[in-house]
């Protein structure tokens, strides 16, 4: 497929995957849902919780991620990692090695295990967890968050979802919209890639002028990113569907990336896992 079929493409799965990540309910409670829908009749007038059904993940061998930087984030807290775009950009953080190699690797089979539940779109592939059927290994990162005072214990992520990107594969600007709180956090796993931010239109000047770059970062694998209120309300944030990253000077965590202008790195698959707070929590069906 030619790169403008493929954003055409992405486009029109973009609505799918806005459903997707709004709808109420993960595939599994769906299929818990439709297999005991007598059981769910009868307990109408029961409003007994519905049973959850255990996710049978292997042992995740840490309790807390224990990145180089996280000791920096417990003294110092966030600040320190603040992005300073050009465009004045605010509440965008870049934590870099947010977790060790191990656990990197250890997150990536968890990601690949058996248990794991996949939804296909065409450009790319998503599993979809919230609480109370979040895996474990994904409860000891919504933990990890909380600890590290990204997340605050009120607001601890109720809600992961992993997009895995092949090379060439990425998503197009979007909000994540106000079914979530306005906090994200994102660890990317496998492949660098490219996360950019624009400016988001008002209705009336679409299609009159360009939207303008607000922040290009480089996200290395092991790294966390994290936005907030305006970068999270008011700019739209993407990751361009690239064979290769290269380098520019506008790129706006550089350093922190530890990458240099001109560097030319080929994509290979991403995994990123994006925790957000659901506004309100799923009611049982
Ligand atoms: O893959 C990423 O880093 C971003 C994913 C994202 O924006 C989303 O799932 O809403
Ligand atoms: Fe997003």
């Amino acid at each position: 497929m030619d790169f403008m079929a493929m954003l055409r493409e992405e486009r029109r799965k973009a609505g799918l995957v806005a459903a997707a990540g709004s709808s109420k309910v993960s595939d599994r409670a769906v299929e818990v849902t439709a297999a005991s829908k007598s059981k769910e009749e009868r307990a109408a007038a029961d409003p007994k919780p519905t049973e959850t059904v255990p996710i049978d993940f292997p042992p995740f061998k840490h309790t807390v991620l224990a990145g180089a930087t996280n000791a920096v984030l417990a003294r110092d807290g966030l600040e320190a990692f603040r992005v300073h775009a050009a465009s004045g950009l605010r509440d965008v953080w870049y934590i870099p090695n947010f977790c060790t190699v191990e656990e990197h690797d250890d997150m990536l089979e968890q990601t690949y295990s058996k248990a794991a539940s996949w939804k296909d779109i065409r450009s790319r592939r998503l599993q979809c967890y919230r609480e109370p059927e979040m895996p474990p290994w994904l409860d000891t990162l919504a933990s990890s968050l909380v600890q590290a005072g990204i997340f605050s214990p009120a607001q601890r992520p109720n809600h992961a979802l992993l997009n895995e990107y092949e090379p060439g594969q990425g998503i197009l600007g979007h909000t994540d919209g106000p079914v979530y709180h306005s906090l994200v956090a994102c660890i990317s796993l496998g492949s660098p890639a490219t996360f950019r931010f624009t400016e988001r239109l008002l209705t009336d000047e679409i299609g009159v002028r360009e939207a303008r770059e607000l922040a290009t970062l480089l996200l290395q694998p092991r790294s966390l990113v994290v936005f907030a209120a305006d970068a999270y309300r008011e700019a739209l944030h993407s990751v361009p569907a690239l064979l290769e990253e290269v380098v520019s000077a506008d790129v706006a965590n550089i350093e922190a990336a530890q990458a240099s202008v001109g560097d030319r790195i080929p994509r290979t698959t991403r995994v990123s896992i994006t925790m957000r707070t659901e506004v309100v929590a799923p009611s049982p069906k």
